[in-house]
């Protein structure tokens, strides 16, 4: 099992502090939520931010692209340090070669799905994969509640692991709390985004503490 906290909910004055924290606190993935104004309702940061953060911490980048047309931007967030660079299915109509494309690059592939997409629109892209994020809000923001449909979901990219021997993480996003992240790891997800979760709180460190527990439990 593996927490990603989410630098969107970070203080953006403040970013090496903040990954810093977490990085102390047990961390294992870094989340960078990357929001172009277009395909979400919202505008974040770009490649040089994920190459000014590169150098603060050892922990993987896990670059989440919420942008149309993602294929315009790979190899900048190859070249800016980018440890994975996961793509909306919604975002492109070339799915398979902006997959393609990030593995060329050297970097590990993910596909991300939103609350209304099935696993059915990804299923010829699983066998490429290093990680499939199954958004459990609609993306553009953080502090949102989690939505229980996506559970199956997340069961079902399970299943399909297991019997086509796969080996892809299984991700979450999106109001991730102990309770919701009980419930996705009991649904075989492996990999745990948690922004305002882990951010919103005065000891970032703890809040990673509780969530493992949960999990565990
Ligand atoms: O991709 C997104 C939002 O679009 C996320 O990664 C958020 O940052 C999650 O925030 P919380 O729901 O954990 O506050
Ligand atoms: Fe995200």
């Amino acid at each position: 099992m593996k927490i990603a906290p989410s630098i969107l909910s970070a203080d953006f004055a403040n970013l090496e502090r903040d990954i810093k924290v977490v990085e102390a606190g047990g961390a294992d993935y870094i989340h960078v939520d990357v929001m172009d104004g277009q395909f979400v309702p919202n505008i974040t940061i770009g490649a040089n931010v994920v190459s000014a953060i590169r150098p603060t911490t050892k922990l993987p980048l896990d670059v989440h692209l919420m942008i149309t047309e993602p294929e315009r931007y790979v190899e900048d967030f190859a070249k800016a340090g980018a440890d994975f660079i996961v793509v909306h299915q919604e975002s492109t109509l070339h799915l398979h070669r902006v997959l393609q494309m990030i593995k060329n690059a050297g970097v590990k592939a993910g596909v991300v799905i939103n609350p209304a997409t099935p696993v059915s629109a990804i299923k010829e892209v699983l066998s490429m994969v290093d990680l499939v994020l199954v958004m459990t809000v609609n993306p553009g923001f953080g502090g949102q509640a989690f939505i229980p449909s996506c559970l199956t979901k997340i069961e079902e990219l399970a299943a399909i692991r297991k019997e086509c021997g796969y080996d892809y993480e299984i991700e979450v996003d999106g109001g991730v709390v102990p309770e919701t992240a009980a419930l996705c790891a009991q649904a075989g997800a492996d990999v745990f985004v948690a922004g305002s979760y882990v951010y919103n709180a005065e000891n970032p460190a703890q809040q990673i503490e509780l969530l493992k527990a949960a999990i565990e439990s």
